[in-house]
């Protein structure tokens, strides 16, 4: 009975519990383990090495409430004994204080405070500390898994043209992680931004610090527990489902292009004098003409240089320092070249 409360990790994670029993086993052999609120590891009977040491989160905001749903199927299925990994899972649940207030954050914005972001006493800074340790402690103990891979799940503040998009960590020298380009590939996400520095994220973290296949997806408008019914997540449920069972990717599952962008530029608010140019009601993925100003913050205008842009996660609100707007231009569109699901594996 008790791993079916550890699969219940949601539910016991909005509620502020700790389990009866830590460390479960279902009774096809599947460990699960809770190691502190929000955070629980899963553990195959029988590991397979090919498959990728897999962590999953979600809740790093903790109002985006659709992609901790899919999570919550994904593991009552795995305690159940439903879907039997091949290899190990981390789940994450990002920010529970936050999750119980539903709230995006409760002091500081989670999502900033990686890489060495956060030193200082706020509850947030904390939680990346324990969760960066976490995260790397279940990479190390399954070092025999080459492959690590990080899908942070998100929903955003605003509506979207493109409606699912994904945000991959990349750096000059390594611009497009092509192996997490083909598992997006499967999904329905619509677009790619490839970034190209290290950010404060966490799958900045994971992917710049820990070497793992790392992505922030966003997966549509950001909603109250129990009303994603407009939030449609089954494609990436069923590469989640595959991923988890097989290690691989679904063979069967069509592949679909991927209108990839990049960075032009992110909008800083750097005093309480920035002015954001943009409707509250107003869309990601807009695109803009060259040289129209979105912001301006004293002596400072953010105008656009490319011939066309795109702007994303307008926000006025954000913290002193912080970005309030990311501009991108468009690139080359990701076509998959994998027809068998493995030939991108090395
Ligand atoms: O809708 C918004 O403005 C923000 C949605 C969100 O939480 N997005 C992530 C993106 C992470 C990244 O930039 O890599 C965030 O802002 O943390
Ligand atoms: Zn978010």
């Amino acid at each position: 009975m008790t791993v079916q409360e550890l699969g219940a990790l949601l539910d016991l994670t909005r509620a502020n519990k700790r389990p009866r029993a830590h460390h479960e086993r279902t009774a096809r052999g599947t460990v699960l383990d809770w190691l502190d609120d929000g955070l629980l590891r899963v553990t195959p009977a029988t590991a397979e090495p090919a498959a990728p040491a897999l962590v999953l989160s979600a809740g790093i905001h903790g109002n985006e409430t659709a992609p901790m749903e899919l999570l919550d199927r994904l593991l009552r299925a795995i305690a159940e004994d439903k879907l039997i990994p091949a290899g190990p899972l981390l789940i994450v649940l990002g920010n529970p204080e936050a999750i119980r207030h539903g709230t995006r954050y409760v002091e500081v914005d989670l999502n900033r405070q990686f890489n060495a972001a956060h030193q200082g006493p706020l509850a947030e800074h904390q939680r990346a500390k324990v969760i960066e340790q976490t995260v790397e402690a279940f990479y190390r103990d399954h070092e025999q898994h080459r492959r690590r891979y990080h899908i942070d799940m998100h929903t955003a503040i605003r509506a979207s043209h493109l409606i699912k998009f994904a945000l991959v960590p990349g750096t000059p020298e390594h611009p497009r992680d092509t192996e997490m380009l083909e598992l997006l590939a499967c999904t329905d996400i619509e677009a790619v931004v490839e970034q190209s520095r290290l950010g404060i994220t966490f799958s900045n973290f994971t992917y710049g610090q820990l070497n793992a296949h790392a992505v922030t997806l966003e997966l549509g408008k950001a909603r109250p527990f129990g009303q994603n019914q407009d939030v449609d997540v089954s494609a990436l449920e069923h590469t989640l489902t595959a991923l988890i069972a097989t290690g691989w990717l679904d063979t069967a599952a069509p592949r679909r292009p991927l209108r990839c962008f990049g960075v032009s530029f992110e909008i800083l608010k750097q005093s309480e004098a920035f002015v954001l140019h943009v409707n509250d009601d107003q869309p990601n993925f807009v695109e803009y003409a060259k040289g129209a100003c979105l912001a301006e913050d004293g002596d400072t205008r953010w105008i656009t240089g490319s011939k066309r842009n795109w702007l994303i996660f307008p926000n006025p609100n954000v913290a002193l320092g912080l970005r309030a707007g990311i501009v991108l231009h468009e690139r080359p569109t990701f076509t998959s070249s994998d027809t068998s699901g493995r030939s991108y594996i090395t």
